[in-house]
């Protein structure tokens, strides 16, 4: 190799970000697929094994099919080392090369990916359409090479990073895993928790988003034991995260992460900064190297590697089928926590600039542009459907975002039901019960499979929202699971409760042999 200084063109940087984009919006890490497919056979919680394999089999639809693995196809984050010997060749910077790059994947008329970028977002927040531009770190290196590591991140799982100040001698561990039973399940574990500690309070945060791009190697590292206070963290963090018990899409179960990455740098006497970032279970990264000779040329990966886990095992007995054209206030309130629903008919679609918007027209006295009396909102911003699909990938959103404005649309709008991703806060909780309206959840990170239930899908309201706009969506056993019934009882807190208290009897049974 030497260091004779090597040219690159810009061009190849520009289709390799393409390419490598548009591979990791269907291909999982294989590494990632074996740890889950790990825990899927681990897993005894039933709601949780569900979960678990509703990701793996939306996994492996996507691979096969080349669609997004999640409807929310990321904000891209871009690491780049660059070779000091290394020189490009482009008459734009490197940044542009990028965002080109972003822009030629996200826009591709085959595999066409979710635009998710709004600019100015402390006020206009306007869809940028073509989800650029990509957040890009470059770092001048040793050599002729270019080193590109490129994520597309979950915008629900990047809501959850966290960043602290410790004292010196405070401990990381108790606040990742205080922190960690805090962040609800909006970042879709089954995933990654990674943890930069020192440098400066932007340092420690890219510590953390560039090491969860690793491989998934935690079963190796206890294998043969720790050999650093790094790796005998990540040990450690592994065991307490499980055991709190959160499990898969908050349902409660033994899995909630995969692996826990630890990176560190040298940092003030005075200080002790910790971020934390989770990884979600559309989990997407990939690194390739450029050395003059051309774009990266990506194989795709082995997919016997992809469990096939049929439709029968996903449906555990004594699931209730719902005509969601025939619903009744009555039906809805005989529905229990836990419960698995299939649901066929019509619902309609609406996440946060809707939501926004349909409170803003509700307080200035004016009528909405549909009917939401005794319907379902389903919250949600779908891939473009292409070929013969009717919509693209379609996968729930984080509901807490939208607590604030749930009792004015329970009020207001009789609505019957919500179908969204994760726990619902204390208010809207309040709500549910005042207003008799239960709330489902869909599994986040089984966005394709979820979008194969969908029959039609019409565009009712606020086109100019893009993804947000509302459709309305005739589904066919949609699968759903009741999250909050009308008594208030919620899934996301009895079943994480319930898991750490197996949990924590288990172990104490076999410290004790029984
Ligand atoms: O934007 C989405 O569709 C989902 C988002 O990533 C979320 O998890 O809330």
């Amino acid at each position: 190799m030497g260091n004779r200084t090597r040219t690159i063109a810009g061009k190849d940087i520009t289709r390799s970000v393409a390419d490598a984009l548009q591979y990791i919006s269907y291909y999982h890490p294989p590494d990632y697929i074996r740890s889950l497919s790990q825990a899927y056979a681990r897993e005894q919680s039933p709601a949780a094994k569900n979960a678990i394999g509703q990701i793996l089999r939306n996994s492996r639809m996507a691979a096969f099919g080349r669609r997004p693995i999640c409807q929310d196809t990321g904000l891209v984050v871009v690491f780049a080392k660059v070779g000091m010997d290394a020189r490009i060749r482009s008459t734009v910077g490197f940044a542009d090369l990028v965002n080109e790059g972003v822009r030629q994947a996200y826009l591709d008329p085959d595999n066409p990916l979710r635009a998710s970028i709004v600019a100015d977002p402390l006020a206009g927040r306007v869809n940028t359409r073509d989800n650029t531009p990509a957040v890009v770190h470059v770092d001048l290196v040793q050599g002729n090479q270019i080193e590109i590591t490129i994520a597309a991140k979950g915008g629900g799982s990047e809501n959850k990073a966290r960043f602290t100040t410790l004292n010196p001698s405070g401990s990381i561990s108790d606040w990742v895993v205080d922190t960690v039973s805090t962040l609800g399940s909006g970042w879709c574990p089954p995933g990654l928790i990674s943890v930069g500690i020192g440098g400066s309070a932007e340092k420690a945060m890219l510590l953390a988003k560039e090491a969860m791009n690793e491989p998934v190697d935690i079963a190796e590292l206890i294998a043969r034991g720790a050999s650093s206070a790094e790796e005998a963290l990540r040990i450690e963090l592994y065991e307490r995260i499980n055991a709190l018990g959160i499990g898969a899409q908050g349902l409660g179960g033994l899995t909630t992460v995969v692996d826990v990455k630890v990176a560190t740098y040298p940092t003030h006497a005075a200080s002790k900064p910790v971020a934390l970032i989770p990884q979600c279970a559309a989990n997407r990264h990939l690194k390739f190297t450029l050395d003059g000779s051309g774009p990266v040329r990506l194989e795709p990966p082995d997919l016997r590697e992809w469990p096939d886990i049929g439709t029968d095992e996903l449906s555990p007995g004594g699931v209730r089928r719902v005509d969601l054209d025939a619903l009744t206030k009555e039906e809805t309130a005989s529905w229990r926590c836990g419960e698995t629903l299939l649901l066929s008919g019509k619902m309609l679609t609406g996440r946060d600039a809707a939501h926004k918007r349909m409170v803003e027209l509700i307080d200035a006295g004016k009528p909405l542009p549909f009917d939401l009396q005794g319907r379902v909102i389903y919250y949600v911003g779908p891939v473009r459907a292409v070929r013969d699909e009717v919509v693209g990938p379609a996968g729930p959103t984080t509901s807490s975002r939208l607590d604030d404005f749930t009792d004015k649309m329970l009020a207001k709008t009789g609505l019957f039901a919500m179908v969204g991703k994760a726990e619902r806060g204390r208010t809207a909780i309040e709500s549910i019960v005042r207003h008799k309206t239960p709330y489902l959840i869909a599994v986040g990170g089984a966005a394709y499979l979820i979008s194969k239930s969908i029959k039609s899908a019409r565009l009712i309201a606020f086109e100019d929202l893009g993804m947000e706009a509302v459709y309305e969506f005739e589904v066919q056993d949609m699968p759903v699971i009741m999250a909050v019934d009308v008594e208030g009882n919620s899934i996301h807190n009895s079943g994480p409760l319930e898991w750490r208290k197996r949990m924590a009897a288990d172990s104490i049974a076999r410290n004790i042999g029984v």
